[in-house]
């Protein structure tokens, strides 16, 4: 029934992930931004309601199923920072380096390093929606001391994933797929569509 979806994300290290995650599902997927979909606002508290904002807008923009991804780094010493505010912990414009030197910061002369990458996929049929379908996924792992490989995006350079003895930016991107927060919460979702016969 899927046959075509809008990806409501305008973030490239995202998107180079979906093109691998989203190809079981067999429907034709377009990214936001060549649609001319501007960035949604995201001024909520917690990762769902984010991620539902952005799914909305661009389904209210495009008049197709859309499929929205919020997701971000929560460091226990932290108390779950940069969290929710991962993308723009440094300030604006978003900057990946920038937030990595941020998160070195903060976390200087702190114990435990641990945390976890958190992501909720949110997809609707049509803007307005009243059953979303909704699903997440958890990563722990721990923060590193200095930044470690180049591959990936965000803050992988500086997180190791338990189990795994190199950064995520050194893990090739089908492993990464394999384990990652992203990867669980895009087969959780493929399943429920299964479940509801729309996959
Ligand atoms: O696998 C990941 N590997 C490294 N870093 C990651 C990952 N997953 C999320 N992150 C970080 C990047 C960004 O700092 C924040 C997401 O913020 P988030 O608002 O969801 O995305 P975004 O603004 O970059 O793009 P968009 O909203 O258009 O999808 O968490
Ligand atoms: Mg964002």
């Amino acid at each position: 029934m899927l046959k075509k979806l809008v990806l409501a994300s305008n973030n490239a290290g995202k998107l180079r992930e979906f093109s691998a995650l989203l190809a079981p599902l067999g429907c034709q997927v377009i990214a936001q931004g060549e649609l001319n979909v501007p960035e949604a606002e995201e001024p909520f508290h917690t990762f769902v309601e984010n991620a539902l904002a952005k799914a909305r807008h661009a389904s209210r923009l495009t008049g197709l199923p859309a499929l929205a991804d919020d997701s971000g780094l929560c460091v226990d010493a932290l108390g779950g920072a940069p969290g929710v505010l991962s993308a723009r912990f440094a300030g604006e414009p978003k900057s990946d380096a920038r937030n990595n030197a941020a998160l070195l910061a903060a976390l200087d002369g702190k114990t435990p390093r641990s945390g976890h990458y958190y992501c909720v996929l949110v997809l609707v049929r049509h803007a307005d929606d009243p059953q979303p379908i909704i699903a997440d996924g958890v990563w722990r792992g721990q923060v590193l001391s200095a930044a470690q490989g180049d591959g990936g995006f965000g803050y992988d350079p500086l997180f190791q994933a338990q189990g795994e003895s190199v950064s995520v930016a050194e893990m090739d991107a089908a492993a990464k797929n394999a384990v990652s927060h992203r990867g669980q919460a895009m087969r959780a979702l493929a399943a429920k569509l299964a479940e509801l016969g729309q996959a």
